[in-house]
């Protein structure tokens, strides 16, 4: 797996122009939060899917809202595949990209970049603005996306573009040991909180999406002020994510007040909580707060695989009103697009007045 071979020259290239040196600098000089935090030790939990523990899953979603899963099945071959061909993707030039993309339904693969939050169909989603500047360099998320749904066997469409076919092919092959992954977890968790049959509508393989990452190396002279990704919850059941070798993802742990390097292993994946099972719980676990930072010497690739309720299905808990995830992922593009940020499941307290 390639860690770093781009060439120098031709990074700045395939950066979106923002993200490119000397676009435009801060004035102040910054002490660098960049630089991973050595030495500590990782007390992340550990599930090893060949044999869940129920107890100890347990504890890791009561207590922390993000494990790392071993054991998962996934042929290390298919996951430097993936790495490579992203790798390959992404290092065209920006405006090829564009152009590539462009040319592509959005519903067989899409390309994004300077937010995760997209529309339904796939399009970078930003604050509604008049002003540009509000979309300054800081305001961006430092990141380049693939997002691609799972639903159906799309790699068909394209046929004109082998790389990207060939990409599409082995995120088909991912995804599906994402979703037995995902299933599993989910029917352990079903144990823990004896959630009943009719909530099987809580878990919708269908809605599967997978996204793949790019962070790019940080130009920036102030690097406190950039994140590769913002602070956010997902709003997913569970996300599951591959942070390949190069790390950056901190976690929000509420025990201990405090942001947590979660550092890259071999051979392991990370499971979150999102939003849908902190309500589907009732609270009783909760959708673990990250955000990602950057590297000055390193990009950063990650793949997430994101999987949802079926959307009219009604989640019922006490801690908020019935909804269905249709209406959450609403009230998100909404608040998104009017307040530039994602509010969340406090929308739908019961005593909420919008
Ligand atoms: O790239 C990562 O490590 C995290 C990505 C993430 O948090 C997201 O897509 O929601
Ligand atoms: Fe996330």
């Amino acid at each position: 797996m390639r860690k770093s071979s781009l060439n120098p020259q031709a990074i700045p290239e395939s950066y979106p122009p923002c993200f490119r040196p000397n676009t435009q600098q801060s004035s102040e000089q910054d002490v660098d939060k960049l630089d991973d935090q050595e030495n500590e030790e990782d007390r992340i939990p550990v599930i090893d899917l060949r044999r869940i523990d129920l107890e100890k899953l347990e504890d890791a979603c009561t207590e922390w809202g993000i494990f790392r899963l071993i054991n998962h099945g996934i042929p290390l071959a298919l996951l430097s595949k993936l790495h490579e061909h992203a790798v390959r993707v992404f290092e065209m030039g920006f405006e090829s990209k564009q152009t590539l993309f462009g040319s592509i339904p959005t519903s067989a693969l899409s390309y994004f970049w300077g937010t995760p939050a997209l529309t339904p169909a796939g399009v970078a989603l930003y604050k509604d603005s008049n002003d540009q500047k509000d979309r300054g360099i800081v305001n961006y998320n430092w990141v380049e996306g693939l997002n691609v749904p799972l639903s159906q066997p799309t790699h068909l469409q394209l046929d004109q573009h082998p790389l990207l076919r060939d990409l599409r092919i082995l995120l088909g092959e991912y995804g599906v040991h994402q979703a037995r992954v995902a299933k599993a977890i989910f029917g352990a968790i079903t144990q823990n909180l004896k959630l009943r049959e009719e909530n099987e509508c809580y878990l919708s393989p269908s809605t599967g999406q997978l996204r793949v990452y790019r962070y790019p190396k940080c130009f920036y002279d102030n690097p406190s002020k950039v994140w590769g990704m913002e602070v956010h919850t997902d709003s997913s059941v569970v996300t599951i994510l591959n942070q390949y070798e190069v790390g950056g993802l901190q976690i929000h742990s509420e025990k201990d007040n405090a942001w947590i390097d979660v550092k890259p292993l071999p051979n392991t994946l990370l499971l979150h909580l999102g939003d849908m099972m902190q309500a589907i719980s009732d609270d009783k676990y909760k959708s673990v707060k990250h955000r990602v930072k950057l590297h000055r010497e390193m990009e950063r690739i990650s793949v997430g695989y994101f999987v949802f309720p079926e959307h009219d299905c009604m989640i019922r808990s006490s801690s908020y009103k019935p909804f269905t995830y249709s209406e959450f992922r609403a009230q998100v593009q909404q608040d998104v697009k009017t307040l530039g940020v994602k509010v969340g499941l406090s929308r739908f307290k019961p005593n909420r007045n919008f």
